[in-house]
């Protein structure tokens, strides 16, 4: 693999036009090279940023153009599989936004074609990048808050007046389990390495996606309960409640966008302190990690073993509606 990676695009989606191409533009050993549109008039936005970028007016096009070594997947959650699989049919190294699929039994075969390719395959979760996770994760795991008894994790935002919105319908795998609920659930099977034994979920739906949910879950050292939601005023935290302490991220999965990213941590006896992580960008990490893990074989942080387990919570909690 060469220094550079240069990337594609497949779709010209708002977040890759407003934050993901961008940060593939900004990230160092990677090429925003191309794009792949149903129309050049989408293709302006990126060019906004990124004058030399090539434009395919169809996917297969690019999955075809020998210029592109990995292609970054921003399509609506329906079409995730299919496409992943056509990029790694056409020798490239994917990166897909999350959710990568509907189903825990599909990202098994997407871990197939990944082993059976050689090919770097995953799911784009970006918190996993922002080294607030990552100390998270050390102060869980080297016990600064005691024993870990529980998790709560609240994510909510309203999107209820945009209606065409893909995560408003059914058929495009909406609703607000498949988009949010995939960072309550995968940031605490991330910082604690356990994986439910249970669930209970309430669920209330609109259209025929979900709209609220209120999930609780038995882990095997810890109880758990998330509130997800896309028909309430934006909130979102994760706290983790020890015998000794707790530690908070009070913009865990928007930093930046949210507020700016911190950790709280709260024990007895002592001053609240505030860890801050100024100035890191999620998106641009993850581009980078992806590019060292194809230059020097780094472990990449996110692979799909990891998806599979989230995905595979997330059908335990529709299955337990
Ligand atoms: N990690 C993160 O922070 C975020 C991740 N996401 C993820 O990114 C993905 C895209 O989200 P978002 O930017 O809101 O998507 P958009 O609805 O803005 O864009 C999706 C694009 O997919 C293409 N497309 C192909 N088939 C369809 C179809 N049947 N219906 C609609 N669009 C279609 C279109 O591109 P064209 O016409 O050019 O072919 C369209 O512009 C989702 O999987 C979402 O979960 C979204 C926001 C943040
Ligand atoms: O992944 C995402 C990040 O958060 C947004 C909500 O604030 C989601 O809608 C989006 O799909």
């Amino acid at each position: 693999m060469q220094a550079v990676v240069n990337w594609g695009i497949l779709g010209a989606a708002k977040f890759a036009r407003e934050h993901m191409g961008p940060a593939i533009h900004a990230a160092k050993g990677a090429r925003l090279a191309a794009l792949a549109t149903s129309s050049e008039d989408k293709a302006s936005g990126f060019k906004a940023f990124c004058p030399d970028l090539k434009v395919h007016l169809s996917y297969d096009d690019l999955l075809a153009d020998p210029g592109i070594d990995a292609v970054y997947i921003p399509l609506p959650n329906h079409l995730h599989v299919e496409w992943v699989k056509k990029a790694v049919a056409a020798g490239k190294h994917v990166l897909c936004e999350k959710p990568i699929a509907m189903k825990a039994e599909e990202i098994d075969e997407l871990i197939a074609l990944r082993d059976a390719s050689g090919l770097l395959v995953a799911e784009a979760y970006m918190i996993v990048h922002h080294p607030q996770w990552q100390r998270a994760r050390e102060l869980v795991q080297t016990g600064a808050i005691g024993e870990l008894m529980h998790v709560d994790g609240f994510f909510t935002y309203d999107n209820r007046a945009d209606t065409a919105n893909i995560r408003n319908r059914p058929e495009t795998g909406g609703g607000a389990i498949p988009d949010i609920g995939v960072y309550t659930y995968g940031s605490a099977r991330f910082v604690t390495g356990q994986e439910p034994e249970r669930v209970t979920a309430q669920i209330t739906r609109e259209n025929g996606v979900d709209v609220v949910s209120h999930v609780q879950a038995q882990f095997p050292s810890f109880t758990y309960a998330a509130t997800v939601s896309m028909r309430m005023f934006p909130r979102q935290e994760m706290t983790f409640h020890g015998t000794e302490g707790i530690v908070r991220l009070t913009a865990p999965f928007n930093a930046n966008v949210y507020s700016q990213a911190e950790i709280v941590v709260d024990q007895p006896g002592m001053a609240k302190r505030i860890e801050r992580f100024p100035g890191l960008n999620h998106y641009v990490l993850q581009v980078e990690n992806f590019g060292r893990s194809l230059r020097e074989g780094a472990a990449y942080p996110c692979p799909l073993e990891f998806s599979r387990g989230t995905q595979a919570m997330i059908d335990m909690i529709f299955a337990a509606e």
